[in-house]
């Protein structure tokens, strides 16, 4: 496609929308605009986009395309700007918002007026910010939820459909109550109960000074996404407030009935509690992208000595493989610890375990 594409909000989705467009569409034209202009002007140096604007309006009078991808509660007062700005006949805007009840309400005005808005929510993240962190197979095989507004008929979906082919995305049409409470519960509920679990272990931490170095393996796993964006979490918390509410209440009362399993020492009721909750997670989809990010992880039983990780990640490096974390499991209290190296695709840890078996003599596991 060709045209002019405006990214509001050059962060982690921005950077990686622009990405993927720009490998797609390579006769667009990609202008951003952040109000952080340090990190706009990193997204120009990194070549993320082809323009950079001083200004929202000036961006969007040449725009066929405006994404939004800021804080939620920024995204709204965009699109009270945008409805009084003089825009292209026929663009289409559309936002990265993680909530969409009430992002549809305020495009009413936009609908009203005859332009465009077709809600947009790419179900991929990461705990991270930034137009640094952002890479172009973030959305692979993720679904992308839309929530097309009444003014966009089957030909502006096709047309945005197209824009976004380069994410490689799953598309999917939800109505918007229904993304809040699928969301709310596997995406907003999640990153509350992280944010309290860190909050509990902090002030533990004061009565138990070893918490901080034993806090590994699975509480890590588990908080690993209240290390995301304070900003972007209060937004979307104060928008699905209802749904999350109710979760929430919902979730006291379970917690009653776990308190009272213990005091009642139920060992059956104990197991049954646990056991029900493996084979429901066991079965979620873990080769494709969704609720769940799909990190494909692989654990190397490596000796204990200095100079291990730069041993082991030289390896892949020659190979041209690239990671995406990489940690040690530091609970073990055996001479031997466990490595665990995590790739984006399921191809790069097969390349991965081929290289460091020809190359060492650890012991690979996959999970
Ligand atoms: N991080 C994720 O995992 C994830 C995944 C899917 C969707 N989302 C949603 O996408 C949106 C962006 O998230 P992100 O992770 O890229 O955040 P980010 O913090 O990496 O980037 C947001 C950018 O928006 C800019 N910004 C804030 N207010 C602005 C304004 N008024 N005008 C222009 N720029 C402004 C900030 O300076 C920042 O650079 C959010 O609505 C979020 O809910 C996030
Ligand atoms: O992987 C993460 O760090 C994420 O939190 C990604 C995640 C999610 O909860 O699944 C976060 C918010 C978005 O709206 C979509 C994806």
């Amino acid at each position: 496609m060709e045209g002019n594409v405006l990214i509001v909000g050059m962060g982690l989705i921005g950077g990686s929308l622009a990405l993927c467009i720009k490998e797609e569409h390579p006769h667009a034209s990609i202008i951003g605009y952040d109000v952080n202009h340090k990190e706009l002007r990193l997204a120009n140096t990194l070549g993320v986009i082809d323009e950079m604007v001083q200004s929202l309006e000036q961006g969007a009078e040449k725009a066929d395309l405006i994404i939004i991808s800021t804080p939620v509660t920024q995204t709204e007062k965009i699109m009270k700007i945008l409805h009084n700005t003089d825009l292209k006949q026929g663009v289409i805007i559309t936002d990265t918002g993680s909530t969409k009840g009430q992002i549809m309400k305020a495009a009413r005005p936009l609908s009203e007026k005859g332009i465009t808005f077709i809600g947009g929510h790419p179900m991929a993240g990461s705990h991270k910010s930034g137009v640094s962190a952002s890479k172009k197979i973030l959305f692979e095989n993720a679904f992308y939820m839309f929530t097309p507004s009444d003014s966009a008929g089957e030909r502006e979906m096709k047309s945005l459909e197209s824009w976004l082919s380069g994410t490689r995305a799953k598309f999917l049409i939800v109505p918007p109550k229904e993304h809040d409470e699928l969301t709310g519960m596997i995406s907003h509920f999640p990153h509350i109960i992280a944010a309290s679990l860190v909050h509990q272990a902090k002030d533990s931490s004061e009565e138990h000074p070893y918490l901080r170095r034993l806090a590994a393996g699975g509480f890590r796993d588990i908080t690993r996404i209240a290390s995301s964006n304070p900003v972007m979490w209060k937004d979307i918390t104060l928008q699905n407030s209802q749904v999350l509410k109710d979760i929430l209440e919902k979730w006291k009362i379970e917690m009653e009935e776990v308190i009272h399993m213990i005091e009642e020492r139920d060992a059956e009721k104990l197991f049954h509690y646990f056991n029900e909750a493996k084979v429901f997670r066991d079965e979620l989809p873990v080769l494709s992208k969704g609720a769940i990010p799909a990190f494909y992880d692989l654990y190397i039983d490596v000796p204990d000595y200095p100079g291990i990780i730069s041993e082991v990640t030289a390896y892949l490096a020659e190979e041209k493989i690239s990671l995406t974390n990489i940690r040690i499991l530091e609970t073990r209290e055996d001479i031997y610890g466990v490595l665990v190296i995590s790739f984006q695709t399921i191809e790069d840890r097969e390349r991965a375990v081929v290289c460091l078996k020809e190359k060492t003599a650890y012991d690979l596991f996959i999970d």
